[in-house]
């Protein structure tokens, strides 16, 4: 089966002449359907540009990002690039920023269910299922972002990126603006709605135990290089990498069985 995400060669440069920076070398990645990609590695290694390259954001300049089987670097037309951002939802890291603070929660939703036919009255029974899929009451839909908590924004985000039904989530950082409790909060809807829906998920993070909790297989990105990928499991208990094994013995309190 084509996965519903292949990258192959990716590079990414900023900039020109002596100013030209090389962000990201020669990347590869598949992602499967149902199943959730866990990309990690520290701050500044390329994971947000990676992100962005697959919604769109920032062109490549050589490989192939397909998106079940088309080649989304080559889509020029604002047709086509609005429809790729409706079937890439990115869940971003800031729950404040992400949400339109003068639309209500409903309407946020409702017009993430259809664009063009927007209106929470319209779509209220929806709106409320998509809010319940994230564990908020139906009120939460007459409401605006700034009478949440971040958490509470957090989910509101991840019902509107789910209420497109997109074939692909990108997590990137979704839990690094949160507090301790409430990131376990977060983590454990995104583990649950991948298990009840079965998403496809990339999640991207620089926290190992993080990713840990919430992926089938793990893609561990260095200066602009995938380093070691394999299943969680192989991965984490068998890291073959010098570098993962760095990263994994920095994870304070960690054990060999306890991860
Ligand atoms: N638009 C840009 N112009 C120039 N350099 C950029 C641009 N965007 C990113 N970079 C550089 O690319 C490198 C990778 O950044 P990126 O944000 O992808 O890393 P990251 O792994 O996601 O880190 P973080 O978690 O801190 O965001 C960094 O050195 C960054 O400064």
């Amino acid at each position: 089966m084509t996965p519903v995400l292949q990258i192959h060669g990716v590079d990414v440069s900023f900039g020109h002449g002596p100013r030209r920076k090389d962000v990201l070398h020669g990347i590869d990645l598949a992602l499967p359907r149902g199943r959730t990609l866990g990309l990690v590695g520290e701050s500044g290694s390329g994971k947000s540009t990676l992100a962005k390259v697959v919604v769109g954001l920032v062109r490549a300049s050589s490989g192939q990002v397909s998106l079940d089987g088309t080649d989304v670097t080559r889509l020029r037309s604002r047709a086509d690039l609005f429809a790729l951002r409706r079937r890439v939802q990115l869940v971003p890291q800031d729950p404040y920023a992400s949400l339109n603070p003068r639309m209500t929660v409903g309407e946020t939703i409702a017009e993430a269910i259809d664009p063009r036919r927007g209106g929470a009255a319209r779509h209220r029974a929806a709106v409320a299922e998509r809010l319940a899929q994230v564990a908020l009451g139906a009120d939460a839909a007459d409401r605006y972002p700034h009478e949440f908590s971040g958490g509470q924004r957090q989910r509101i985000a991840i019902a509107r990126a789910l209420a497109v039904e997109p074939d692909l989530v990108i997590a990137d950082e979704v839990t690094s603006a949160l507090d301790c409790s409430v990131q376990a909060e977060v983590l454990n809807l995104l583990a649950a709605l991948r298990r009840d829906l079965g998403l496809t998920m990339l999640f991207i993070s620089h926290d190992l135990a993080v990713v840990r909790h919430v992926s089938d297989d793990v893609a561990v990105m260095h200066h602009g290089r995938i380093v070691e990928s394999g299943t969680a499991q192989a991965v984490f208990d068998t890291p073959r990498e010098a570098y993962t094994q760095l990263l994994l013995a920095s994870v304070p309190g960690r054990r060999r069985d306890a991860a």
